[in-house]
């Protein structure tokens, strides 16, 4: 068994990323902006958004934080899209989630100008993503292909099975891997009302985990030599620890370890190639490469 690096995958390409922008800077250009949004003080959510604070300063990127407290209005937060939209220094923006249950997630992504959406959110850059079009592509997603890509995992013609269809992780990454361009594997998506997931994960040479059920994954789900992504970050109580919690995966890892050929684990994996991804975007939009 292999054990597939994010955070090291991940520091490689912020080093890259810093390269060029210490380029564009010296040849007089614009430090890319990345804005995030922050509403109330959910715990994983604030360790997400300091992550992506620090990676802009690894990456040489101008990042501002936007914070509300978890009473403001859906009108409030979008006028503050509107700014952001407007604000020709904002490269690029994300609105973290989720949001209180009182505001519209969908409607805010919607507000989003698409030419700055580098979560790769917004329908434009989704529908553009599923057409095989230049466009913002999900930064989890972005980062599992980047790893696969990476650690040379063949994928094309491969059985893919993906565990969640959410529309942040679960579905643009199946939409990725069954394209030519990007997986070109066959793809098979379960949720909470499949009925032969066991049966599914048995067969799959590439197993993504999407789902936010800790130790989920078992080795009897697992066919031996097959490739295994842990997309899954849940906090779980561990009196242990300082913090009082520990990130678990959704797949058993020593015992799913033991069997398959490459494994990401939690933390080290799939999370810190999704803020990396994030910086790639963020650099994209800066560089207009995508859009004018
Ligand atoms: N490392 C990273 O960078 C990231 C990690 N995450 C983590 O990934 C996990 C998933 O998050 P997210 O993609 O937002 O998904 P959601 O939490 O929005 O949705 C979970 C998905 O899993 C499915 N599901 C839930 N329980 C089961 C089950 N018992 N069997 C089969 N399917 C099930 C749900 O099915 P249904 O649709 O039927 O309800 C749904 O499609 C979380 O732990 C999250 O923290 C998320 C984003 C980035
Ligand atoms: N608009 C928006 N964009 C997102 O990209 C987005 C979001 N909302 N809401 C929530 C999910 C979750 N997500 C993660 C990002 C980094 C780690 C990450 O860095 N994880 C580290 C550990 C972090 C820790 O120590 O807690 C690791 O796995 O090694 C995890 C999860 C982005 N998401």
């Amino acid at each position: 068994m292999q054990l597939i690096d994010g955070k090291a995958t991940a520091a490689a390409i912020k080093e890259q990323i810093a390269q060029e922008v210490a380029q564009i800077v010296a040849a007089g250009g614009k430090q890319p902006h990345l804005v995030a949004v922050l509403v109330g003080h959910d715990g994983g959510s604030e360790t997400y958004v300091k992550n992506k604070v620090l990676a802009c300063e690894k990456c040489g990127f101008k990042s501002t934080l936007i914070r509300f407290e978890e009473d403001v209005t859906e009108e409030e937060l979008l006028q503050c899209v509107d700014k952001l939209n407007k604000d020709a220094d904002v490269d690029g923006f994300i609105v973290q989630l989720p949001l209180p249950k009182h505001i519209d997630e969908q409607k805010i992504t919607m507000a989003i100008d698409y030419r700055k959406d580098v979560d790769g959110f917004h329908p434009v850059n989704v529908g553009r993503m599923s057409l095989g079009m230049p466009s913002f592509i999900s930064a989890t997603p972005l980062g599992i292909l980047t790893l696969l890509q990476h650690y040379q995992i063949e994928t094309s013609g491969k059985k893919c099975v993906i565990l969640g269809r959410s529309n942040i992780v679960g579905k643009p990454m199946a939409q990725l891997m069954m394209q030519k361009q990007y997986g070109d594997a066959t793809v098979t998506v379960c949720h909470s009302h499949s009925k032969n997931l066991k049966e599914e994960c048995r067969e799959a040479d590439i197993i993504i985990a999407a789902i936010g059920k800790p130790d989920f994954v078992t080795a009897d789900m697992v066919k031996p030599g097959a490739v295994v992504i842990d997309v899954g970050t849940t906090r779980v109580p561990d009196a242990t620890r300082k913090s009082g919690f520990r990130l678990n995966g959704d797949v058993k890892f020593d015992e799913v370890a033991e069997k398959c050929s490459f494994i990401t684990p939690v933390p080290g994996g799939v999370g810190p190639m999704t803020i990396c991804s994030l910086m790639k975007n963020t650099l994209a939009a800066g560089k207009k490469e995508i859009y004018d």
